[in-house]
């Protein structure tokens, strides 16, 4: 694996994170933000908007608390003699980019083809939110779901589509709305043999 592949796999791994900053330093920044934009963080209707905003994050970005490798974990043996391309289309997810931190909304196809081993069908979503729910940027993402059940699963290959729209692109600077971007990765056969990455792709493509 290259240098450029490495960093893009771990740019945004939990153990990249610095201490923990207290509730009241988050709260403080918010306040600061609010005033930021104009408004007074004391007026009423903003008394308690620090404390959710701190809340709303932590949903928003659980992803640095979660282990990707332990949702693939759990895995079946082949299910009645079943040996061929397992396919999710349309797995919805909202990310942040790393650039504005501001929403990337979309969805990911992701397909493997086992040896010997499945995975649940919820874990493959499960995965998508991992890394979803991190600081962002579409092509990282795309490698990391595609790396993590690579690494973990062990399948023959692994093809990952995503699609999404970034709101940095529509509600400021170039102000494009509905514009998507469409990102791929592919890894073992799906990456070395024509065939079976157009077999996955048109898979894809019959779904939509
Ligand atoms: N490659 C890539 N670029 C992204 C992604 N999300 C946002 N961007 C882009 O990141 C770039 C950041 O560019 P900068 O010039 O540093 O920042 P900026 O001045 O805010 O850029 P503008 O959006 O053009 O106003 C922008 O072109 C964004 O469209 C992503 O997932 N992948
Ligand atoms: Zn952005």
């Amino acid at each position: 694996m290259d240098d450029i592949v490495k960093n893009l796999l771990l740019r945004n791994a939990p153990s990249a994170q610095a201490e923990q900053p207290s509730q009241t330093e988050v709260e403080a920044a918010v306040r600061t933000l609010l005033r930021w934009v104009g408004e007074n963080p004391d007026r009423e209707g903003l008394m308690q908007t620090p404390e959710r905003v701190a809340k709303a994050y932590k949903e928003m970005f659980r992803g640095y608390t979660q282990d990707a490798s332990e949702e693939l974990g759990r895995v079946f043996e082949e299910v009645a003699g079943y040996n061929d391309i397992v396919l999710m289309n349309d797995i919805s997810f909202h990310s942040h980019c790393e650039h504005h931190m501001v929403p990337i909304i979309g969805k990911a196809h992701v397909a493997y083809l086992p040896d010997g081993k499945v995975v649940g069908l919820s874990k493959i979503a499960r995965v998508v939110d991992i890394f979803a729910q991190r600081l962002q940027t579409q092509e990282a993402m795309t490698a990391q779901i595609a790396d993590a059940i690579q690494s973990t699963l062990k399948p023959r290959g692994v093809a990952v589509v995503i699609e999404a729209e970034h709101m940095c692109m529509a509600m400021r600077g170039i102000r494009k709305q509905g514009s998507t971007t469409t990102t791929c990765t592919y890894t073992g056969i799906f990456k070395t043999d024509r065939d079976e990455q157009t077999r996955v792709m048109s898979l894809l493509n019959a779904k939509r």
